[in-house]
Parts: structure tokens; sequence; C-alpha cells
């Protein structure tokens, strides 16, 4: 049985199951269980605190888990990510008060509000600045109104939190994050960790992109292609009319209306876009 840690609360935790409900395994839970277990898949979902993750994934209690990159830095063990999930993004930035600071230089000497010490010490000393760390377990933006820090170092993504504090960013983001999938270098062969993996991929792909077919003649046909690349190489059909010929190819969803434009300018014709379900590249 593959074990798995996903996240029972907070940001990350509705997408990470309804991710895996998209690959295939049961997500539902009875009331407060603690972990469900999947016998067709073979796989455990353990849920747990998503700070937790990295440590139990790191022990060897669980194989696999779902968490942020900043949270698995935070941990500094020895778990390792193996994919990027394409949710739950954020940044990791520096804030203050309007106004006050606008380098990380600024921080010198100053008290600085975090959840994630070692990620923050860490950036701190390879930037050769010098500053004290003030561990919060949350609410970090309200430490420097109650004037226990300086400045704050948090998970910003609308940024709305901080601008109900007064604060503002300042510096270059500390840390670009998003839901990973992770594991430990004893685990990375897994083949039952492999089928996982690619089953999140499938996942990914069919959210990402979608399938288009189109008509074009085979004087255009070099120029359509370059349009559209596919992943290794789009399909091409025969038509009746064997001066033409089908093309399909994946195409990534954000694009799609510009893609058709450039087919259309280019002579293609009956352009049909259709949604992928699942896949397996
Ligand atoms: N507003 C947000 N948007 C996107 N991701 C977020 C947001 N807030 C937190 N995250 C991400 O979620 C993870 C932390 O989860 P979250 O903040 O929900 O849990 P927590 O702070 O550990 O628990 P709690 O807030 O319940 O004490 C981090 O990887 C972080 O980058
Ligand atoms: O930029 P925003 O969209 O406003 O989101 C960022 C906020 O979300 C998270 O808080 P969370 O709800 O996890 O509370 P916490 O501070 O107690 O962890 C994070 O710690 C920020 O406070
Ligand atoms: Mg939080």
């Amino acid at each position: 049985m593959l074990r798995l840690a996903i996240p029972n609360k907070g940001a990350l935790s509705e997408a990470a199951v309804s991710m895996l409900a998209a690959a295939g395994y049961r997500t539902k839970r009875r009331g407060r269980e603690l972990s469900i277990t999947d016998e067709r898949a073979d796989v455990t979902l353990f849920f747990l605190r998503p700070r937790d993750i990295a440590v139990a994934v790191s022990a060897g209690t669980i194989d696999a888990g779902i968490t942020g990159r900043d949270l698995l830095i935070d941990a500094n063990v020895e778990a390792r990510e193996i994919r990027p999930l394409g949710f739950g993004a954020s940044t990791f930035r520096f804030a203050a008060p309007q106004g006050s600071m606008s380098s990380i230089h600024d921080l010198a000497g100053k008290r600085i509000a975090t959840s994630f010490d070692w990620l923050v010490r860490r950036y701190l000393a390879e930037h050769g600045v010098e500053a004290s760390i003030v561990h919060l377990d949350g609410a970090v933006e309200s430490s420097i109104q109650l004037g226990v820090a300086d400045a704050i170092a948090d998970v910003v993504e609308t940024g709305t939190t901080l601008k109900a504090a007064g604060l503002e960013v300042f510096g270059e983001p500390i840390l670009r994050s998003e839901a990973v999938l992770i594991t430990t270098p004893a685990r990375a062969d897994d083949p039952r960790l492999a089928v996982l993996d690619r089953r999140l991929h499938g996942v990914m792909v069919a959210r990402d992109y979608v399938l288009m077919d189109y008509n074009v003649s085979l004087d255009s046909l070099e120029t359509a292609a370059q349009v559209t690349p596919g992943f290794e190489s789009p399909t091409i059909s025969h038509l009746r009319d064997t001066d033409w010929v089908a093309v399909r190819a994946l195409v990534e969803r954000r694009e799609v209306n510009d893609v058709m434009d450039r087919l259309y300018a280019v002579g293609a014709r009956a352009i049909l876009v259709t949604e992928v379900m699942s896949c397996r590249l």
C-alpha cells in the first residue's frame, strides 16, 4: 500500500483532494477519518497538517506527500520535490509598514516575524543580512501593530491580508511556491509512486490542454503544423480530398483562441476544440 499524506486543512487542502479525485482515487471521508484506503488503487491517504507533511515523508513513515514548496523548504529535511502540481500558487515575501523599508538591507538589526524561520534565516544568510527572527504560528501580519516585530516574511497570494494590515512588500520575492508532490530519495524509484505521479501529470495536462482538430490544405500544412506542434508531433490524417489533410494536436488552453486565429489566417478550416477528460502522455 502506497502511503500518501495530504493537507487536512488550509489553502491546499480542497485542491489536493479534488486533484486526487480527478486522478481516480477514492477521497470521500466519512466524518473526521484521519485516513482513507483505496484498496483498488493500493493507496492510503493520510490527512495531516500541511506543515507536518514533509517531516512525515522524510521520516519514512509516509511514502509521499502533497504540500507547499515553501513548507517543504522550511522543514529543512531530506524530502524532495518530484513534481509541481499547478495549484496553490503564492509568493513568499518580506513586508513592512508602507514607506518604511525598500530593500532587504533595511532589515539589518531589525525584528522579522514569520512562521517560516529556517527559510527566512537561510535567505538572510545568503544575502549577508543580520536580523532577529520572531517566530509566530500564524496571523503574522498583526505582529507589527502588536509591537513584536518591525517587518514580516509571509505567504502572499492576492495581497489582501497585507493591505488590510497597512503593510507593503519590498525586495525581491524570497520564493515562488505552489503545491508539490514530494518523496525521499529512498522512495524515488518506487513503481507505485511512478503510477501516482503519472496520474497527477495526466490531470494537469487535461486541465491545461485541449485537443484541437482542423483541416488544412497540403500547401499550408507545414505552416499550420508549426502553430500546433503538439507534445511530440501533430497527428496528420488523410481526407477524401487528397489536396487536404486533417490535423490533431494538443494545445495549451490559455492559447486556444490565439492559435485558432493564427490557423484560420494560414487557411485552416473546420477548427474544432475538444476537452481532454484524462490522459497518460
Ligand atoms: N492565500 C493562499 N493562497 C495560496 N496558497 C496559500 C495561501 N495561504 C497559504 N498558502 C499555501 O498553503 C500552505 C500553508 O497552508 P495554510 O496556510 O493553509 O496552512 P497553515 O498555515 O499551516 O495552517 P493554518 O493556517 O490552518 O494554521 C503553504 O504552502 C502556502 O504557500
Ligand atoms: O495574500 P492573501 O491572498 O491575503 O493570502 C495570504 C494570507 O493567507 C495565509 O494566511 P492563512 O489563512 O493561512 O492564516 P495564517 O496566517 O494563520 O496561517 C498567509 O499566511 C497570509 O496571511
Ligand atoms: Mg497559514
